[in-house]
């Protein structure tokens, strides 16, 4: 889910984090400020929680200072574990002393070592609260959100599932995420919110892999060959792609190894090969190949069908992607004239769906695989009044409000870093009637929010919807409006 030049998946900041930690020779700094330098001192400390930081950690007090304990709800008392070095201070959750009415036992059982989730102490009640209060404090200068959106089953929602393979001290091959912050691989069975045939999918390679002579990579000796294994479904059409993230181009046993995979799986519908030999962040390479089928799959969306390639964006929860489609389509008002820019466009999910309502639709994107998609995808449902082009979406609305041009409505959908000035001040420039601002990131949305309020538009409504259940993000969805056409309303 992040600040990219979109040239294939990052894993999440871990290991660039974990390089960090490494240097550090320290766990998680929960106080900022202060170098690790010197001996580390560890006291056990008794705390109270008094509320939560917008990523769900509890916030206490100890000797003067603010620290930050995940795990912990407001109202709990608690036993923590307090390490210093130098100005740097780290709180871990020892034991809960008096738990929280909101508390549950997280069900999923890697929960506390994986950090992929950050909610599931809390029950689903006290996570939307804690979703809707993120957003109502964030966007408070704006006017009050409406009430999230909420998944009626909140788990089994992620369309697309990241596996890294290892090996353990038995030399046994083992598949799962890494534990938070550093390069163990917790051994993972079933993770609650992937879509579970890509679970089953992953198991059986892990299947082939130990009886195989094909070897997990191993990030500290660079050996090995099988990084990463990415598995995409399309909820609807129920295809799927299987990308093997890979060291090396040369993949012995390929054969047998499809072969295999094929007979315990004939319902997967393309596999791919990344070839990711750089020590790097990124999930994918540069390279990649087809081993069979397409090398994409199709998912429907608002009964339009979409071609995903393996590095295009795709939202992860096609349930609740619709509902925040929907929102941001009837808050744009289109009544069949408009020209809208659709920024950030992807696989061109939006500009498709808002180009049966539109004059005409115009996407830009940076992801060259992305754009390929969307053109696809523009004419695979007969789409004729969208056009999408590559670039910076801060450089092509520059030189559109340079040359003079006109957009009614700006549908923008950045990545978490959200927008830029380049592209915020062309949006003041274009003037268009409505800007729909949909992000993942709600911080970084009221920060553009800011300069668009400060340059002639007006919020009329803000929509939360709880995309990414389980964990502590939110997506939201909000309407400006120009304030001359607010004023001629
Ligand atoms: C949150 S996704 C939204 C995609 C699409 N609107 C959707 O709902 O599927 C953000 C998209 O912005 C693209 N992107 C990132 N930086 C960009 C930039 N500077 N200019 C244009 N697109 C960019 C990413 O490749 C990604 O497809």
């Amino acid at each position: 889910m992040n600040k990219r030049k979109n040239k294939g998946y990052r894993d999440s900041g871990k290991k660039r984090q974990d390089k960090k930690d490494k240097k550090q020779n320290f766990s998680r700094g929960s106080q900022k400020g202060g170098k690790p330098i010197g001996k580390r001192k560890t006291v056990t400390a008794k705390v109270t929680c008094s509320g939560l930081t917008n990523d769900g950690k509890g916030i206490v007090q100890w000797e003067g200072k603010q620290l930050e304990v995940a795990n912990l709800l407001p109202g709990e008392t608690a036993e923590v574990t307090v390490s210093q070095r130098g100005g740097f201070v780290n709180a871990e959750l020892k034991q809960v002393v008096t738990p929280s009415k909101d508390r549950v036992t997280p069900p999923c059982e890697y929960y506390y070592q994986c950090g992929g989730c950050q909610l599931q102490h809390m029950n689903e009640e006290k996570q939307m609260r804690f979703k809707q209060e993120t957003v109502d404090a964030l966007m408070k200068p704006f006017g009050k959100p409406e009430a999230i959106m909420t998944m009626d089953h909140p788990y089994d929602y992620r369309n697309k599932s990241h596996t890294t393979f290892g090996l353990n001290q038995n030399r046994q091959v083992i598949g799962g995420l890494y534990a938070q912050h550093t390069h163990q691989i917790i051994p993972m069975e079933r993770c609650l919110i992937h879509d579970p045939k890509a679970d089953e999918i992953v198991h059986t390679i892990r299947g082939i892999l130990q009886n195989s002579k094909m070897q997990p990579y191993n990030e500290d000796t660079g050996q090995g060959f099988l990084r990463h294994v990415l598995v995409k479904v399309g909820k609807v059409s129920g295809e799927i792609m299987v990308v093997l993230v890979v060291a090396s181009p040369v993949f012995k046993g390929k054969n047998n190894f499809v072969k295999a995979l094929r007979k315990a799986h004939p319902e997967i519908t393309t596999l791919l090969m990344n070839v990711n030999n750089r020590d790097t962040s990124m999930v994918l390479g540069d390279q990649e190949k087809v081993l069979f089928g397409k090398g994409t799959i199709t998912d429907t969306l608002f009964g339009l069908k979409f071609e995903i390639s393996a590095k295009s964006f795709y939202q992860i929860n096609p349930v609740q992607t619709e509902k925040l489609y929907g929102k941001a389509i009837e808050m744009a008002e289109l009544t069949g004239k408009e020209t809208v820019i659709d920024a950030y466009c992807g696989i061109g999910t939006i500009s498709l769906i808002a180009s049966q309502k539109a004059g005409k639709v115009i996407g830009v994107e940076l992801n060259k695989d992305a754009v390929r998609d969307a053109i696809r995808n523009s004419k695979r449902n007969g789409i004729k009044n969208a056009r999408f082009y590559q670039g910076d979406a801060g450089e092509f609305m520059v030189q559109m409000a340079a040359r003079g041009e006109k957009a009614d409505v700006v549908i923008m959908d950045p990545p978490r870093s959200g927008s830029d000035e380049a592209f915020l001040s062309s949006v003041v420039k274009l003037k268009p009637k409505r800007v729909i601002y949909v992000s993942c990131n709600p911080e970084t949305q009221a920060r553009d929010m800011k300069y668009l309020t400060k340059n002639g538009y007006k919020v009329e409504g803000i929509q939360p919807v709880d995309m990414f259940p389980q964990t502590h993000h939110v997506e939201a969805v909000a309407k400006l409006v120009l304030k001359e056409e607010a004023g001629n309303r």
